[in-house]
């Protein structure tokens, strides 16, 4: 059995703090604000995971007012759904995912985000998608006021 799932993150910026995308720090003028790392690839991948089984969100297993992982790197979080999959016995067959930022380039990090990605949900590089588009300079992301991302994950049983 088959399953896919859909997720969607959105995350501001914020002046001195790192920009982390796909577990990798990626040079930027500023960083992403969050209670985590803010890592809105790994946040959107692990809500289309979720959804995939039909569990609760990221929010439920990681709350917002846990301070106990403040600054939690999203790496961990993907360990955690893997672990999930595991568990309610689905493996899990691939991700697929696009970032929209105005800036700064993210592409040319793909390959580094897709084998962090991969290994912490225990898939091969090639079965993560990533990709990149602008907002074509409109609305939030266009002002570059943050960056969004959506994921697609599928299971099977
Ligand atoms: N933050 C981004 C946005 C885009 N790219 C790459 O540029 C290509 C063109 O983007 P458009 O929005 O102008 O169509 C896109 O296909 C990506 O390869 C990027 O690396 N980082
Ligand atoms: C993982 C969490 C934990 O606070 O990260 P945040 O940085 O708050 O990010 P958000 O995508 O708003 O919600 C997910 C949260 O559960």
């Amino acid at each position: 059995m088959n399953r896919v799932g859909i997720g969607y993150d959105v995350h501001p910026f914020e002046e001195g703090r790192p920009l982390i995308l796909g577990g990798i720090e990626i040079p930027h003028t500023r960083g992403l604000k969050g209670h985590s790392d803010a890592d809105v690839l790994c946040h959107a991948i692990a809500d289309a995971i979720l959804g995939s089984m039909g569990l609760p969100d990221i929010g439920f297993y990681f709350p917002p007012t846990d301070a106990s992982i403040e600054g939690i790197c999203s790496l961990r979080i993907l360990e955690k759904c893997a672990a999930l999959a595991i568990e309610k016995g689905y493996a899990i067959t691939n991700v697929d995912s696009t970032l929209i930022a105005e800036a700064p380039k993210v592409m040319k990090h793909a390959a580094a985000m897709k084998e962090k990605i991969a290994e912490a949900l225990g898939i091969k590089p090639d079965e993560v998608g990533i990709k990149a588009t602008t907002n074509e300079r409109m609305g939030f992301v266009g002002r570059e006021e943050g960056i969004a991302a959506m994921a697609v994950a599928c299971v099977e049983k």
